[in-house]
């Protein structure tokens, strides 16, 4: 489901990836690891399409990463966060749900199961770090996928956030693919498959 292949990317005259080949399916959480600078962030910007392979191919569901096509099969979960301190967790999540045709249950089921319910009429400026990454990561994965990246999502989250997060990637790699940037990853996220990237290349 995402496949790449002899992927080499850089940013100007700095390499970064040099013949990357990579493959995520169904069946394991994908969990990519490697030194800061090694490249991971990158790998999941040229997944979502937001930058460019120099040469060889980024492949999703079949797709070209960058075909428009792939846009309502993929989720992609940044670590920066586009949310909107003066809007409440309810405005973000209905503007969520209406844009992907769901039903408002599909995301208050979510807010329910990460706590977040309790504080859907708050605005982001006053939510605690967990909870606005508690919104993002729902925010970023509603409706149905085929594959799914996220970077760092469990910063910021508690025991029990995390818990629950790491039990959806678990809930999700059994149909989809799932490729996770993480350095710390909780004991409870089992049956993982491990990708190293190599030092920091310059
Ligand atoms: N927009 C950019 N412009 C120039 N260089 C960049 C840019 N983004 C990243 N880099 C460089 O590319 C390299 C890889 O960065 P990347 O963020 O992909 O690494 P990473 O493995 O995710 O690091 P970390 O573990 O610190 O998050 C680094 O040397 C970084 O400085």
């Amino acid at each position: 489901m995402i496949d790449f292949q002899d992927v080499f990317f850089g940013y100007g005259d700095q390499p970064v990836l040099r013949g990357l080949r990579l493959t995520a399916d169904p069946g394991a959480v994908v969990h990519l690891t490697g030194p800061n600078g090694s490249g991971k962030s990158s790998v999941l910007l040229l997944y979502a399409g937001y930058a460019a392979a120099g040469s060889g191919a980024v492949r999703v569901c079949g797709h070209d990463a960058q075909d428009p096509a792939v846009r309502a099969l993929r989720r992609y979960c940044g670590v920066d966060q586009a949310l909107y301190p003066q809007l409440t967790v309810r405005e973000h999540l209905e503007f969520a749900t209406r844009a992907r045709g769901l039903p408002w249950r599909a995301a208050a089921s979510r807010a329910e199961r990460y706590g977040l319910d309790r504080w859907t009429d708050d605005t982001v400026s006053a939510l605690s770090t967990g909870s606005a990454r508690k919104l993002w990561i729902i925010m970023c994965t509603l409706g149905e996928f085929a594959a799914v990246g996220l970077d760092e999502p469990f910063l910021g989250l508690d025991e029990e956030a995390a818990g629950v997060l790491a039990e959806e990637l678990v809930e999700w790699s059994r149909d989809r693919a799932v490729l996770l940037v993480s350095h710390d990853v909780p004991r409870t996220l089992t049956g993982r498959r491990e990708v190293a990237l190599g030092a920091a290349v310059g």
